[in-house]
């Protein structure tokens, strides 16, 4: 998987990141966000593979996102029978955040990526368009820190795993009401915290690195940048455990459903029997490849944005895989037309 798709899933997070940084600053996220979600499905569709969306932009309707069940790769073009034979191809699932952190885009903020996982089909969990709690953090502290757990006996362990005080650690928590008392708890512990606007995917990403000055991400962020978080964590044996939240009192937003009851019911259809069931990264990614992909629209911690120059862009982007066990970072100068003089600096 990786060898045949690997190049031309960078190309489809790169071609993203390009389209939305070209609105970077603008203010409006909306259209951040769908020249991303087109730009994305062009390039894909020329992809010679069966691909099919389990994780977009929610159910069909009348807006030209990639919605869940989308199947796209060159097999999903009006002329397929022409362009490829069906049977021969990889059937591959994937789910895409086109632009992560709309808000740090239009905005101008850092940290907004274009990212991607894939797996072979049945691969990533399908995960619905609700909350999850989520717990990040290194690959030293992989199945010894644990979501059941309180904040502060999590940051004794990590404090043990790291070898460092807990005064030495940082946790990224999204600065939401929902979230005061973990941070009262975090800073009680003797952790420092990094309040965050948008973008829990980069930050849960940050955890797998050393050298990066983040230790773990802790508390509730929207559930499909879980399960892309988790792909990415998974391909780099460090830990990530995701509980969906379903209750609207907890995450204050107000953006989940009627209530309570009725998010239970919707999950129940869905087919998941244990709404408490918590998840780790090998479930939510199961797959047997696993392969993530993330460009920097706007420049981050690990990853620099998109930077525009005559007749061309260049791009920086992670590629993080489970079959060859590496983390690629991808620097490309995209020439547009005839090209010309490239500026390295
Ligand atoms: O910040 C985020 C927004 O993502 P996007 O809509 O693609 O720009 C995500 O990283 C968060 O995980 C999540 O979407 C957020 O926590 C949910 O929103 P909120 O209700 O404001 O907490
Ligand atoms: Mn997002
Ligand atoms: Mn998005």
């Amino acid at each position: 998987m990786e060898n045949s798709l690997g190049l031309e899933i960078i190309e489809v997070v790169e071609q993203a990141a390009i389209a939305s940084a070209r609105l970077m600053g603008k203010g409006d996220k909306n259209e951040a966000d769908r020249v991303a979600v087109e730009a994305m499905r062009e390039r894909m569709n020329k992809i010679y593979m069966r691909g099919r969306i389990v994780i977009g932009e929610g159910e069909r309707d009348d807006a030209p996102m990639l919605y869940i069940g989308e199947e796209v790769g060159i097999c999903s073009q009006p002329n397929a029978a022409e362009l490829c034979s069906i049977d021969e191809l990889l059937e591959i699932d994937i789910a895409v955040d086109p632009c992560e952190g709309t808000n740090l885009c239009a905005y101008g903020q850092p940290g907004s990526m274009a990212v991607l996982a894939i797996s072979e089909k049945g691969g990533l969990f399908a995960a619905p368009d609700f909350y999850m709690k989520k717990l990040a953090a290194p690959p030293a502290a992989k199945g010894k820190v644990d979501i059941n757990k309180s904040a502060t006996e999590n940051l004794k362990i990590l404090s043990q795993c790291l070898d460092r005080s807990i005064e030495e650690l940082v946790v990224v928590v999204m600065k939401r009401e929902r979230h005061n008392e973990l941070i009262a708890e975090i800073r009680a512990a003797g952790a420092r915290v990094a309040l965050i606007s948008d973008g829990d995917v980069g930050a849960a990403i940050n955890c797998g690195f050393a050298g990066t000055g983040i230790h773990a991400l802790m508390g509730i962020g929207a559930a499909p940048e879980g399960v892309i978080s988790a792909a990415a964590l998974r391909c780099m044996d460090a830990h990530f455990q995701g509980q969906l939240i379903y209750d609207p009192a907890i995450v204050k937003t107000g953006l989940i459903g009627e209530s309570k009851e009725a998010n239970i019911a919707r999950l129940l259809e869905m087919g998941i029997t244990d709404p408490d069931k918590v998840y780790t990264a090998e479930e939510l990614a199961c797959g047997e490849n696993v392969l993530f992909a993330g460009t920097g629209i706007t420049s981050g911690n690990i990853m620099d944005g998109v930077r525009f120059f005559k007749g061309g862009a260049r791009t920086h982007t992670l590629v993080i895989s489970s079959q060859s066990k590496t983390a690629r970072f991808v620097d490309t100068i995209h020439m547009n037309g005839k090209g010309g003089t490239i500026a390295l600096k």
